[in-house]
């Protein structure tokens, strides 16, 4: 038996397991967590969307209910994909963050792209079919970069005006196509706050089920530039000293890895490990 979580595509015509139901409301939950008896949760009174088979947890078969509402079971609640990810279990958090791809991904194929037909789940396989005209659909991830920029005892951080009122963190952004990863830091960067950097390096990367971001996190130096806030994107951003840090984002998070990795370097601390 493996222990943790692992994934895997499962014939969701086998009976037993675990589920997990997930609705516009997040993923429903009761005081033992977010798994439940498939089984029992199947019987209860619930509109289903789909059902994915999704991977074992500690060798048991995990499936995924994706469900049309936020139906209400008996002594259960609902909550957001990132209440798990602040609070929770890392692990389950893990788990419900693939559910969550893996739904999401799903309900959007359920027509192709091409022509229009319904498209099937492909058995064994994570991929949506459509029989017409042979296309198949995987699920979606979107590359995007983030970076921490320096200046000796300084790191650049900005707030956009979707954070957490008083929070600021690294830049960050998606790829477009035709870049790699280094050029599309180079522009997001150029855009976001006029700075020119230099000496980049690759730390980690991080998946981020928001909805389907892989995160890939790099180091760079100030090359140049005075900072110019992009309109609408960038609300504020300074240079901070290490040792007069501003609220930051939350600890699973990469962008806090990147900061954490530097001032660690910088005042001479063990380095932190960056969550999966
Ligand atoms: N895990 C972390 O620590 C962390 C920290 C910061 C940002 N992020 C994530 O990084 C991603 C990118 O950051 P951002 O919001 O600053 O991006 P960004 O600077 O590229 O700007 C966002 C804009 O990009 C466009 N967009 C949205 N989805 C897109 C896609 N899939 N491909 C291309 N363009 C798209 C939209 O116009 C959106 O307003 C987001 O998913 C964000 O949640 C994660
Ligand atoms: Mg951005
Ligand atoms: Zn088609």
């Amino acid at each position: 038996m493996t222990l943790g979580w692992t994934t895997a595509v499962l014939d969701t015509d086998k009976p037993g397991g675990w589920a997990v139901a997930r609705s516009s409301e997040g993923f429903l939950y009761d005081d033992n967590g977010a798994l439940f008896p498939r089984e029992w949760l199947k019987r209860q009174d619930l509109a289903i969307l789909a059902e994915h088979g999704i991977g074992h947890l500690d060798g048991e078969p995990v499936y995924l209910l994706e469900l049309q509402r936020p139906d209400e079971v008996p002594g259960c609640s609902w909550k957001g994909l990132r209440a798990f990810m602040l609070e929770g279990d890392h692990t389950l958090y893990k788990v419900l963050g693939y559910a969550a791809q893996i739904g999401t991904w799903a309900r959007e194929h359920r027509f192709c792209g091409n022509c229009g037909q319904a498209m099937l789940q492909v058995p064994r396989e994570r991929a949506m079919y459509c029989q017409p005209c042979e296309l198949r659909s995987y699920p979606r991830i979107s590359p995007s970069m983030i970076v921490l920029i320096t200046r000796g005892d300084e790191i650049l951080l900005a707030r956009s005006p979707r954070f957490v009122t008083g929070v600021y963190s690294t830049l960050a952004g998606f790829a477009e196509p035709g870049e790699s990863a280094e050029e599309c830091l180079v522009r997001e960067v150029r855009e976001e706050v006029q700075i020119e950097v230099k000496n980049i390096e690759y730390l980690g990367s991080q998946c981020w089920p928001f909805p389907h971001s892989m995160m890939l996190g790099f180091h760079a130096e100030y090359a140049g530039g005075e900072i110019v806030c992009q309109e609408d994107e960038i609300e504020d951003a300074q240079w901070f000293n290490v040792h007069a840090l501003p609220p930051l984002p939350a600890s699973r998070s990469i962008a806090r890895y990147l900061i954490d990795v530097y001032v660690a370097r910088r005042l001479g601390h063990a380095e932190p490990v960056l969550p999966g």
